[in-house]
């Protein structure tokens, strides 16, 4: 906290904190750590402190990670080739491995350590884990300028999820013990599914009757084709950003997910900066509003 504040001042932040916490009082919120934002350990650091304070607060937090970017590297420095589409990895036999390899074991319990530093209490579990994401094989077309035709393409081992159990989940969120979830899902026999994180965070979400989804990236929000924040959208706006081109890339499944989440009753979707230090804390604490807020 800056050193210029006097305890006068830091009480008053302190206490106007408390209808923020009013509202959320014992309500879910799952919270998306996409892999850009988690580059700067500090700010990773600064993200697991903020998630200690919501549960001390009364707030169920529920943390869902990316890795991205951190596959991409340890594929890269295996020599496995990796390619995207529509946002989507194509994941091959050998990839899918690397692929649950980074985000259920180092990414995962890199976060998890950084949690229990801060005195927080959470455990890392993968979609695999006591049957929470049964998931069943994805398919996406893509629309082909030079044909103008729709070509299916085949993202193999990727799957959406199909089954969420909240058992597991429940009864953690019961406990005062913060879950952190690694996007990797069973198939129906019990093999591996790559699925995004975002999709992931969306059907946890959808699932668990959260309130809120926060999908954290390293853009402030959904930019408009002149690269400024869009800060509040609905479903069918966001739709015809897709239609005309502005959104693309990586933005495209965390806006389906948006849209998959508010149609299962999450109340609202944050889309926001997650590099900006406490980035957390300014949207669920302060009138700041960081973001792209997308309602119902
Ligand atoms: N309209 C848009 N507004 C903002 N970002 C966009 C847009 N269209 C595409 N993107 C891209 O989406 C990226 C975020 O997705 P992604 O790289 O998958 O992030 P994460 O690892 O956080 O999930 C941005 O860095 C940006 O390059
Ligand atoms: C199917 C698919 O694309 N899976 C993602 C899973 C990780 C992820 O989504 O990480 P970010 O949130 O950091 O992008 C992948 O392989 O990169």
């Amino acid at each position: 906290m800056s050193p210029n504040l006097s305890v006068h001042d830091k009480a008053a932040i302190l206490s106007e904190a408390l209808p923020y916490m009013q509202q959320h009082d014992d309500s879910i919120i799952v919270i998306k750590y996409g892999g850009h934002a988690m580059g700067d350990e500090q700010v990773a650091r600064d993200f697991a402190r903020d998630i200690v304070l919501l549960e001390q607060a009364g707030i169920n937090p529920v943390v869902v990670h990316g890795g991205g970017p951190q596959i991409s590297e340890m594929l890269q420095r295996l020599g496995i080739k990796s390619e995207f589409a529509a946002g989507y990895r194509i994941t091959d036999a050998a990839s899918v491995e690397v692929v649950e390899m980074v985000l259920a074991g180092s990414i995962n319990k890199q976060l998890v350590g950084f949690i229990n530093a801060e005195g927080g209490r959470a455990v890392g579990l993968s979609g695999k884990d006591g049957r929470m994401v049964i998931a069943k094989k994805a398919t996406r077309t893509i629309h082909d300028p030079d044909s103008a035709i729709e070509k299916v393409i085949d993202l193999g081992f990727v799957g959406e999820p199909d089954k969420v159990d909240t058992t597991v989940l429940d009864q953690i969120i019961r406990s005062d013990i913060i879950p952190v979830l690694a996007p990797v899902a069973a198939s129906a026999d019990g093999g591996t599914f790559n699925v995004n994180a975002d999709t992931f965070a969306g059907a946890i979400a959808g699932a668990l009757g959260a309130t809120r989804l926060l999908l954290l990236t390293d853009v402030p929000g959904i930019l408009d084709k002149d690269k400024n924040l869009i800060t509040e959208i609905d479903v069918e706006g966001i739709r015809r950003l897709i239609a005309d081109g502005t959104i693309t890339g990586g933005m495209i499944p965390k806006v389906e997910t948006c849209i998959y989440a508010l149609e299962r009753g999450v109340e609202a979707v944050v889309i926001m900066d997650g590099k900006v230090p406490h980035a957390v804390l300014l949207e669920l604490m302060t009138n700041h509003g960081a973001g792209t807020l997308i309602r119902r």
